[in-house]
């Protein structure tokens, strides 16, 4: 069993929307919406892989006091199992904008229902609602 560690972010705006970002068609699991975030490199912490993650997709700077752990994703795929931990994050400086051609959209946690994801992120779901509201 090949053990993936993904990092991944849920950014919260002042209306309680989430950012989702579409992964490119070309990717494994192209075309559905994921959290921002991604695969640490060797020797990173996990909070600064998604500091690195978050510049290089959206072109924001976040802190690392601003990334509180919410919740896990574990989910096995057929050529790996994913273990992802998914931080929340209110504050960061710039605005999020797509800087490797993905879109990106704020949605409400109730409508990330009408967004495609990938099987590991539904479970998640829940876990947003609680905390933000539908
Ligand atoms: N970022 C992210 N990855 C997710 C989510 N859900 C999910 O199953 N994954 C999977 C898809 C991929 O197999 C893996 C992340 O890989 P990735 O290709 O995005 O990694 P990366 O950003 O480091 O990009 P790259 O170096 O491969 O170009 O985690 C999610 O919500 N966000
Ligand atoms: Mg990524």
């Amino acid at each position: 069993m090949h053990l993936l560690l993904v990092v991944a972010v849920a950014l919260v705006d002042a209306d309680s929307r989430v950012l989702i970002a579409q992964r490119p068609v070309h990717k494994a699991l192209g075309g559905l919406w994921e959290f921002p975030g991604g695969k640490l490199e060797s020797g990173e912490r996990p909070e600064q892989a998604l500091i690195r993650e978050l510049d290089e997709e959206l072109g924001i700077a976040v802190q690392e006091a601003c990334l509180a752990p919410l919740t896990f994703a574990s989910y096995g795929y057929p050529d790996m199992h994913l273990l992802m931990p998914l931080y929340i994050c209110r504050r960061w400086e710039g605005q999020p904008q797509s800087r490797e051609g993905q879109a990106l959209k704020w949605v409400r946690p109730r409508a990330l229902r009408d967004y495609p994801m990938p099987p590991a992120d539904e479970p998640l779901i829940p876990a947003l609602i609680d905390l933000l509201g539908p």
